[in-house]
């Protein structure tokens, strides 16, 4: 079932190892069809060489196993809670991809620094809060996708499409998972620009709110101009 989003799934899981955002298995990408909602996720800890569409699994919005022989990503329950709290996500990305997993390990939410990071995220890429020992017992993965949710309460996701999650990594989304894919390396480039901007300048403001305005809207929104 659902051939043609295992297929843009697939892809967009195999971008990760090509764009340098995953060692090992340490990443998953999924996609949902709203419509049916059924989402596709990578199976857990299958090395990408060896990975094929066939072996995506399919689960449902109450997180039950739906087509697949393998087990679902570990972080099956973060990606289910992402979905079921933002409607106009249609693809999810969680990565260890080491300068936006630095900043998440030193809990600390990357600036927007210039019109990059301006382009694809409006204002700061929050760091979700870290989890109290009862969240990270009981539920684990479940309670990571609510304290991102959390973090997202009033925000609009669709406007800062990532996320840190405090020692741990990132996650992304966007419509499908091919543009949470690019999220991701966007998100990847802009925390090694802001460690970078940091140690260039110790006291570096944010970008003015007006540059901030200009390079978000020109590019999403109805006013949006940039591209064909
Ligand atoms: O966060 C972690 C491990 O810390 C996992 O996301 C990562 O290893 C990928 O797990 P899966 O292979 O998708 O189960």
């Amino acid at each position: 079932m659902l051939e043609d989003l295992k297929q843009q799934v697939y892809e967009a899981n195999m971008e990760l190892p090509r764009e340098g955002l995953v060692t090992y298995t340490w990443g998953n990408v999924s996609g949902i069809d709203r419509s049916r909602e059924l989402f596709v996720i990578k199976p857990s800890g299958v090395d990408y060489e060896s990975l094929t569409p066939e072996q995506l699994v399919v689960v449902d919005l109450n997180g039950e196993k739906v087509e697949g022989d393998l087990n679902p990503s570990s972080d099956t329950p973060t990606h289910l809670e992402l979905y079921r709290a933002f409607p106009e996500v249609g693809g999810i990305v969680h990565t260890h991809s080491p300068w936006a997993t630095s900043w998440a390990q030193a809990a600390k939410g990357i600036p927007c620094y210039g019109t990059t990071h301006a382009d694809y995220f409006y204002g700061e890429i929050p760091c979700a809060r870290s989890l109290t020992p009862e969240e990270i017992d009981q539920n684990y993965e479940t309670n990571t996708g609510l304290v991102i949710a959390e973090t997202f309460m009033g925000k609009n996701p669709m406007y800062v499409p990532g996320v840190l999650c405090a020692n741990h990594g990132p996650f992304s989304w966007g419509r499908n998972a091919g543009e949470a894919v690019h999220n991701a390396v966007v998100l990847e480039e802009v925390a090694k620009m802001a460690y970078r901007t940091e140690h260039l300048k110790k006291s570096v403001e944010a970008a003015s709110q007006d540059l901030q305005d200009k390079h978000f809207f020109r590019k999403h929104g109805e006013h949006a101009y940039y591209g064909q």
